[in-house]
């Protein structure tokens, strides 16, 4: 069986393994920045007029279903303390920050019937202090932490939701749009979808196995849609920014160089984020025909009188094409892939074996602190390749990036990954991909969903033991510093010490 993983090669020397050209540079104009999501920092669940969302719901009627029970009620309390947030966005000189604004702070009822102006209030208070410091804000609106009482009301797989959230956007763009210049309306639809609606993984943890991804999907597309067409209308003729999606991409490459293993690389695309990004990106719109073809096969063959993938209309299908400005992915990790490798799933009908794909890493791969995170040798050009293949030379940013660990200060294992996955950056530059800027996740530990406090992803280390949330930079810090700052990758750089200080203009 020949194995297909794909190496840049020409390279000059090797470290930690990975391919180094010498003397490149990433443009002047290349964004840095760090990203972190509300109920991942936040804390503050029930301050300052904030609702209950669905994760805030989770952790307090089953904190099993955390790994550490532990929940977000303080997290990094960054509701408190965002001023020092700021000045570790300073000190590591980053362009932009990524931050999502939760919902429930800002329509506590869910519905724009009501605005919490203490929720705006705070947000204001990011956006304002980090302008001052240069450092642009990128908001993600929905980085998973739907308002409780719009689960009760079916969430994401109530149509009505399109509406709902377009409501939502129109407030956020109203308030903060003005001083906000890029938008991302979804973080990763397959999460939200799948993880939340199908297999008993995120918050709502429903298990509509087989069917509740594909609902959530169609809701979630024509959600964006509406709330992009809202900002492109009513906003952007004064305002002047951007609004895009963010999908989680792994880098698939087929196992093997065989015909079967080519497609079942891309069926599987299709499934984990074409499904959410071709009605958007692809040049004629709709579900990925392949996977929907499947979809509606297996359907019938299980005696569905219709598909469980349900097709947008025409007219739909033409309101969702090429309604985002850019393409925001968030890569960690990749894998082979191969029909061989399939095994079915225990609950049928289910996406997977609508697909019947498997996929595996190798062991050779250095293995993070989260199961599912392993490092595939250039895979962020791997992932940025199959997407300029896909959709063309659509701008694309990398929204997050970032490798866990136990580790304390001293993260080598962070610092390896980050500059193994930026020195992949760069070679996606050098082939002409339309690559616009990078966000290391993240800016510090937080609240990692299902693994709680177990993991840690931080650049910077927060103790939680401590009820100040104390922040130390770790070693990751100080390197990720360096190449903002130097726009190089120097393999060699070590800091001459661990006390961060902040650079003149900054
Ligand atoms: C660590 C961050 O993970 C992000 O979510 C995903 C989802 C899927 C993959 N994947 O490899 O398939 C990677 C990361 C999430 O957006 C962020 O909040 C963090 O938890």
């Amino acid at each position: 069986m020949k194995i297909s993983v794909l190496l840049l090669c020409s390279a000059v020397t090797l470290t930690w393994g990975v391919a180094v050209k010498q003397n490149r540079k990433f443009p002047d104009d290349f964004i840095f920045g760090t990203s972190t999501a509300s109920y991942q920092i936040e804390g503050g669940w029930n301050e300052g007029g904030k609702s209950e969302n669905i994760w805030d719901y989770l952790t307090h009627t089953n904190a099993a279903a955390i790994e550490d029970q532990s929940n977000g009620d303080i997290a990094c309390d960054s509701y408190h303390k965002y001023e020092r947030d700021i000045e570790m966005m300073r000190e590591l000189g980053i362009d932009s920050y990524r931050f999502s604004m939760a919902w429930s702070r800002i329509l506590p009822n869910g519905f724009a019937d009501y605005v919490n102006e203490e929720g705006v209030a705070y947000y204001n208070k990011i956006i304002d202090e980090i302008l001052k410091y240069n450092i642009e804000p990128m908001v993600t609106l929905y980085h998973w932490d739907l308002p409780q009482k719009l689960q009760e009301m079916g969430g994401w797989l109530n149509p009505l939701i399109a509406d709902w959230f377009a409501d939502y956007a129109r407030v956020v763009f109203d308030r903060f749009g003005d001083r906000v210049k890029s938008f991302i309306t979804f973080n990763e639809g397959r999460q939200i979808c799948f993880e939340g609606y199908d297999s008993v993984s995120k918050a709502p943890r429903l298990n509509i196995s087989g069917i509740g991804e594909y609902i959530c999907a169609k809701n979630l597309a024509l959600a964006h849609a509406k709330a992009y067409h809202i900002y492109n209308d009513d906003f952007r003729p004064t305002q002047g920014g951007v609004c895009g999606y963010t999908i989680a991409a792994g880098s698939s490459l087929p196992l093997t160089d065989s015909e079967e293993d080519a497609f079942a690389a891309e069926l599987h695309d299709q499934l984990v984020w074409g499904l959410y990004t071709d009605p958007i990106f692809s040049k004629d719109g709709g579900f990925p025909k392949e996977l929907f073809e499947r979809v509606a096969k297996k359907s019938e063959a299980q005696g569905y009188p219709r598909s469980r993938l349900v097709d947008f209309t025409d007219e739909e299908k033409a309101y969702i094409r090429g309604t985002s400005d850019f393409f925001g992915v968030n890569h960690y990790s990749g894998a082979l892939t191969s029909a061989s490798l399939f095994s079915p799933p225990s609950v049928i009908p289910s996406p997977y074996d609508d697909i019947e794909v498997g996929q595996t890493a190798l062991e050779e791969w250095p293995q993070s602190a989260s199961f599912w995170l392993k490092q595939m040798p250039n895979s962020v050009y791997i992932v940025l390749k199959n997407i300029q293949k896909r959709y063309g030379d659509v701008p694309i940013y990398i929204t997050e990036n970032g490798w866990s660990t136990h580790e304390g200060i001293e993260d080598e294992g962070r610092v390896a990954y980050y500059r193994a996955a930026l020195e992949s950056a760069l070679d996606a530059l050098d082939d002409g991909i339309n690559l616009k800027g990078y966000y290391a996740w993240s800016l510090m530990d937080n609240f990692e969903w299902m693994a709680g406090y177990t993991e840690r992803f931080g650049l910077y280390e927060v103790n939680f033991d401590d009820p100040e949330r104390t922040r130390t930079p770790r070693k990751s810090a100080f390197i990720y510093k360096q190449i903002i700052k130097t726009r190089t990758i120097d393999h060699e750089y070590e800091p001459e010490s661990y006390v961060m200080t902040i650079d003149e203009g900054h």
